[in-house]
């Protein structure tokens, strides 16, 4: 990796990607978004941004580092090939991750191509307790998400309740993180960084909650172990384009970006 070289691309230009387009040109860190990887039918006309909708393509500008804002299917399609190309790539869909057989596709991509995928903390903190905890074991890790009737929409919760009618507190899911991260791509993909950085998606315990009172979206993690007993709550604000997304999330990446270009990781 040439840490001088900072050509930009984002995958997807929806909410998280523009909030990180905007906030990094305000920062006049001297790193911006200048290429974006979109579907053939979206359309971005943005100044400084060269549009691509062909991974290849995207290669051929010569990226120095490629984030992920968009789905689960842009890791399973775009990110391969890219890591193959010995591109770095920091990744926000991380629920993707549930896929074994893609997330050894992707060490085996980067493997090949000499280069690194970095998992962004998105929405969430204390991973790296939960990383140096697991160390000496971990009993059990619980995480409980709650969000606004809004931010499920056009998810599995709307098949169980009517989510414009709620009044109270609702538990709308509850099951393991691999569950939590195939059937809510979107909200959950909190679980799965819970459970990749502790005990894995088959024992972190989920429990998704729709509640009419929440200003945004909180996420709850409790964890316990040799190490001790550990319990983070975040009260995040949700970005104004998309209800379903924390904008810690967007600041998660372009922390992960400046740590990417910085000789020493603060
Ligand atoms: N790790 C975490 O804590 C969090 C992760 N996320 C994930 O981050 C991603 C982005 O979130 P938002 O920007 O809020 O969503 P969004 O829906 O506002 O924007 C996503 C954009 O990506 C585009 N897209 C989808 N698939 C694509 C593909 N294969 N190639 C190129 N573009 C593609 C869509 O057209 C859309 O414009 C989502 O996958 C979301 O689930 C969101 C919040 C927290
Ligand atoms: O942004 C959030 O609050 C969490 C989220 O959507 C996810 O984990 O997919």
């Amino acid at each position: 990796m040439n840490n001088d070289v900072k050509k930009v691309a984002v995958i997807g230009f929806g909410a998280m990607a523009q909030s990180l387009d905007h906030s990094l040109r305000a920062s006049g860190s001297g790193i911006e978004v200048s290429a974006t990887l979109v579907p053939h039918d979206l359309t971005v006309d943005h100044d400084g941004v060269e549009v691509f909708h062909d991974v290849a393509a995207l290669i051929e500008w010569g990226p120095s580092v490629v984030v992920e804002c968009a789905s689960h299917q842009a890791v399973k399609n775009s990110v391969p090939p890219l890591l193959r190309a010995g591109i770095d790539v920091i990744v926000v869909s991380i629920g993707s991750l549930s896929d074994t057989a893609l997330l050894h596709a992707l060490e085996k991509a980067a493997e090949e191509g000499g280069s690194r995928l970095t998992v962004a903390s998105g929405a969430i903190g204390g991973l790296d307790v939960l990383r140096s905890a697991k160390i000496a074991g971990l009993e059990s890790v619980i995480y409980t998400g709650t969000k606004p009737p809004s931010a499920w929409k056009g998810t599995p919760a709307e098949q169980s309740v009517d989510l414009a009618s709620l009044r109270q507190r609702t538990v709308i899911f509850e099951g393991n993180a691999a569950e939590a991260s195939l059937q809510y791509p979107k909200n959950a993909n909190v679980t799965a960084a819970v459970a990749l950085a502790g005990i894995g998606f088959a024992d972190t315990r989920v429990t998704l909650v729709a509640d009419p009172h929440a200003s945004g979206n909180t996420h709850k993690v409790n964890a316990a172990g040799a190490f001790g007993r550990f319990e983070i709550s975040l009260e995040n604000k949700p970005l104004p384009d998309n209800p379903k997304t924390s904008w810690l999330a967007a600041l998660s990446v372009e922390q992960a970006l400046h740590r990417h270009f910085q000789r020493i990781e603060l």
